[in-house]
């Protein structure tokens, strides 16, 4: 969904990042380690923190391809990296928000299951040469969602963060659902 903001995003970060002279692959690791401190974060519980680094690791993700088309700079490998990366982010998250007691071991293996399952769906579809960027629950959304869910965690309690993946749970195998429907009307009817 929130793809959809792309073009406009992209008037905000195309000029500031064009004139960011680095490797787009570092932006890109940059973020995942980020994210592996926001799950370290996490499993010390601390919600707030957690949630202020799930916004700079998404920034990272933003910026990254901003920068690598900006310079005229991207790859195959870079969009393979960011994707790749993008997993591990999303599932160390879940592990530290797990790990600190947030959410017990059978919500965050959904969690991690319906997170990654989105993720898969589109990438076997692209395989097929069916873009599949669709759905209520895409990256963007997940993290967003966790991030809201640690800020509002941290004032009103920690049930909130539960509140918060048991969503990206619903939303998340809805999306798969969304994908797999989208992917079986490109590839029968084209
Ligand atoms: C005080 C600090 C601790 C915290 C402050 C942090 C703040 C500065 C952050 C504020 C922004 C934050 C709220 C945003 C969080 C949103 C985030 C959770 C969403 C992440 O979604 C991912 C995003 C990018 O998806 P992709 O990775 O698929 O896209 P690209 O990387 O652009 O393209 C991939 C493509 O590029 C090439 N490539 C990539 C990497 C590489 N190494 N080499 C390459 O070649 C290759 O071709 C690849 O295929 O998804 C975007 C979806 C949507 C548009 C996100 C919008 C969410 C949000 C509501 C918008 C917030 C806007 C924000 C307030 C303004 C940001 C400021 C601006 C300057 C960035
Ligand atoms: O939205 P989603 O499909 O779960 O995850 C997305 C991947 O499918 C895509 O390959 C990648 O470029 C995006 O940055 C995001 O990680
Ligand atoms: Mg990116
Ligand atoms: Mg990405």
């Amino acid at each position: 969904m929130l793809n959809n903001l792309r073009p406009y995003l992209g008037r905000i970060t195309d000029p500031i990042a064009s004139r960011i002279k680095v490797n787009p692959n570092y932006v890109t690791l940059a973020g995942f380690i980020i994210a592996l401190v926001a799950a370290y974060t996490f499993a010390v519980k601390n919600l707030f923190l957690g949630g202020l680094l799930i916004a700079l690791s998404g920034f990272m993700d933003i910026i990254d391809g901003a920068i690598a088309r900006g310079n005229s700079k991207a790859t195959k490998f870079g969009g393979f990296l960011d994707s790749t990366l993008d997993r591990f982010s999303d599932a160390f998250i879940l592990v530290g928000i797990t790990y600190g007691g947030f959410i017990g071991w059978l919500t965050g293996m959904l969690a991690l299951h319906a997170s990654l399952s989105v993720s898969y769906v589109r990438a076997r579809a692209e395989g097929e040469g069916v873009p599949c960027s669709v759905g209520v629950a895409e990256r963007a959304e997940r993290l967003l969602i966790l991030m809201l869910g640690a800020f509002l965690g941290s004032v009103l309690g920690g049930f909130i963060m539960e509140i918060a993946v048991i969503l990206v749970i619903v939303l998340g195998y809805f999306t798969v659902v969304q994908r797999i429907y989208y992917s079986w009307k490109m590839m029968f009817c084209g």
